[in-house]
């Protein structure tokens, strides 16, 4: 019996690193829907696109999105870094509004989720692009957390970054995420949420394989 894990949640809640892991350790596919909608915002935004503007289908084609053997490529090149900065997460969450923009990406993550035993993370996963999921995760955690976790991930990254200016910008891309009218972040009816500000990832994980010996017997 394949089994699909849908891990969702705002920014820094924890997502990446415990889908990462909890795929290593069950032998599953892992996609990072986040890393596709950062490949299309940048990729817009440096075609001077605005989300208000019309975004056609073969503008999106365009960008020649790959994703092979767990990597994305674009433009004929590995996506590296530089889909990881915080103007990348802006303009992700900025463009990700946009209707053109989430049915193209949806339905691409939707074929890859067909690949078997897959853990699947990014803010619509369990609502919409696998609601069949065997299991539903949502993680959460306060903003000044997430904030704090984020602003030590990129300044250990060598980025010159400020605590405060990344607390807004996680609260922007919260409300964005969360307010938009395509498929808002918003915990799936069946998904168990999993509060982690108190928690180590290694407690995150834990819980969420009780819940996967339970679901994905
Ligand atoms: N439960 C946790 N406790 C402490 N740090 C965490 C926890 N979960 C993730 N982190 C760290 O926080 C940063 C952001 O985590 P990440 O997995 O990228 O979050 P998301 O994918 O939800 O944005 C990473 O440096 C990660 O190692
Ligand atoms: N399934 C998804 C994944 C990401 N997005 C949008 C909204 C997010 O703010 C951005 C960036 O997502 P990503 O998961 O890479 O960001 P974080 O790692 O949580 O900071 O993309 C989305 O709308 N739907």
């Amino acid at each position: 019996m394949s089994c699909k894990i849908a891990i969702d949640g705002p920014a820094g809640s924890g997502k990446t690193t415990v889908a990462k892991k909890l795929a290593e350790k069950l032998g599953y596919y892992y996609l990072d829907t986040g890393a596709m909608y950062r490949i299309v915002g940048l990729y817009l935004h440096s075609k001077g696109i605005t989300p208000e503007d019309e975004i056609t289908l073969s503008m999106l084609e365009d960008i020649d999105l790959k994703f092979i053997e767990g990597k994305f490529f674009f433009l004929g090149k590995e996506a590296g870094d530089e889909i990881r900065t915080p103007d990348a997460g802006k303009y992700a969450s900025l463009y990700a509004r946009h209707p053109v923009v989430r049915k193209y990406l949806t339905s691409l993550q939707k074929k890859i989720a067909q690949s078997g035993n897959i853990v699947v993370e990014g803010r619509d996963i369990g609502t919409v692009v696998i609601p069949d999921a065997e299991v539903k995760i949502f993680l959460e955690a306060s903003p000044e957390a997430r904030a704090r976790r984020r602003f030590e991930e990129l300044k250990a990254k060598g980025l010159n970054v400020e605590y405060s200016e990344i607390l807004n910008e996680i609260l922007l891309r919260d409300k964005q995420d969360s307010e938009r009218d395509i498929a808002p972040l918003k915990p799936a009816e069946d998904a168990f949420i999993i509060d982690t500000t108190n928690l180590s990832v290694s407690e995150v994980i834990e819980k969420i394989l009780e819940v996967v010996k339970i679901k994905c017997r």
